[in-house]
């Protein structure tokens, strides 16, 4: 059994202790940790009973903890991060790695020095059905070279804490390691187009954006970035090639008919959406870490994804094309 210590208990938290606890082979949430006690408290409750900590450090020095799982805000997982890898420790932590490119190279370069590979980052939806049938269909062969990819990625609303910056690190972070992986190449340039903004945003974010990235063999790609699009949580993905043009599948739901129109549900958060993705990542991190291996997007997967960010950030406020440059890759993660 793999004991695992879970370091932050908001919304993902919980749906991961919950994860852990009822579906996951192998696992057992022996101990969580939350600035806010309370929260912590009712997560330990939903792991059926676990240890209480209010900082990260003390529940990843706990010798009961074979393995950490950080579900902090970004701009907390460094320093958990850094202390995981002290400790020896392995981490499965969610996306975004951190929030600079900065702090994901020190990350990268700590894990490399300890010599073990120790980090899984949660970019779920390289195990998503629809993305895996995608990228299926592209090694084919079958459809020629991909020339263009069209996405959206739509959040029926955010809190108001969420800010311009966000819809990079918070949200598209998720295409920006998705798509390159898709299409196997690395990203050259990056532009935001911020359109007419919608009455249900606030000073502080634009809302909709058109993130614009054209990767090393040319591809151009465009995201749609709307968190306030209020009809559901809506993520597309096409895929124009050579010869022919991949669609990823919608979820499935039946087509009612009913008052003269014809609906079909569409999904309205992430935790359904990517439900299996979430359980297939998380299952393969028990795994692999009871093997002592990690097969799953690594850190350096992390800081690619945080160079593209902070290009993506820097182009938000000059409206220009910026260039995306990241180091080589070092031996450690080849
Ligand atoms: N993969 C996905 O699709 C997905 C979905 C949702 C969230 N996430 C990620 O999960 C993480 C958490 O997101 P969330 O939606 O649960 O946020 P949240 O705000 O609901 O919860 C964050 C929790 O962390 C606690 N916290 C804050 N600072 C902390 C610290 N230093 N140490 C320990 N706990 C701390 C807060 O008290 C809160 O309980 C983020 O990295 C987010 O990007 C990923
Ligand atoms: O943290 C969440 C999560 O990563 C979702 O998958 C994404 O759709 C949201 O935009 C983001 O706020």
């Amino acid at each position: 059994m793999l004991n695992v210590g879970v370091i932050g208990c908001g919304g993902m938290g919980k749906d991961h202790i919950k994860r852990l606890t009822n579906k996951i082979q192998g696992a057992k949430v022996v101990a969580v940790s939350d600035v806010f006690e309370e929260g912590a408290k009712e997560a330990a409750a939903l792991a059926g009973g676990a240890k209480v900590y209010t900082d990260g450090k003390d529940l990843i020095n706990d010798p009961d903890v074979d393995a950490v799982f950080i579900v902090s805000p970004g701009f907390a997982h460094t320093d958990s991060l850094l202390q995981a890898i002290e400790a020896g420790k392995r981490v499965f932590c969610e996306k975004p790695l951190a929030t600079t490119a900065q702090d994901c190279k020190k990350i990268v370069d700590a894990e490399a020095a300890s010599g073990k590979h120790l980090i899984q980052l949660g970019f779920m939806r390289r195990y998503d059905k629809g993305y895996v049938q995608v990228k299926e269909a592209l090694r084919s062969g079958e459809y020629g070279e991909p020339l263009i990819l069209h996405c959206t990625h739509r959040n029926p609303e955010v809190g108001t804490n969420y800010n311009t910056p966000m819809a990079v690190h918070d949200t598209a972070i998720h295409e920006i390691d998705t798509l390159h992986w898709l299409v196997d190449d690395e990203y050259e340039s990056a532009q935001v187009i911020m359109p007419k903004v919608t009455k249900y945003s606030h000073s502080e974010l634009k809302d909709p954006q058109i993130m614009l990235l054209r990767t090393k063999r040319g591809i151009c790609i465009d995201v749609e970035v709307f968190v306030n699009c209020k009809f559901g949580y809506d993520i597309n993905c096409e895929v124009v090639c050579e010869d022919g043009a991949i669609k990823m599948a919608e979820p499935s739901y039946p087509s009612i008919r009913k008052n003269a129109a014809v609906s079909t549900t569409i999904d309205t958060d992430c935790f359904v959406r990517f439900e299996d993705a979430y359980d297939t990542e998380v299952q393969n991190w028990v795994d692999c870490a009871k093997q002592g291996v990690i097969n799953g997007p690594t850190a350096w997967d992390g800081y690619l994804a945080a160079v593209t960010a902070d290009a993506l950030v820097k182009a938000q406020e000059t409206g220009q094309i910026e260039p995306i440059v990241t180091e080589e890759k070092p031996a450690f993660y080849k």
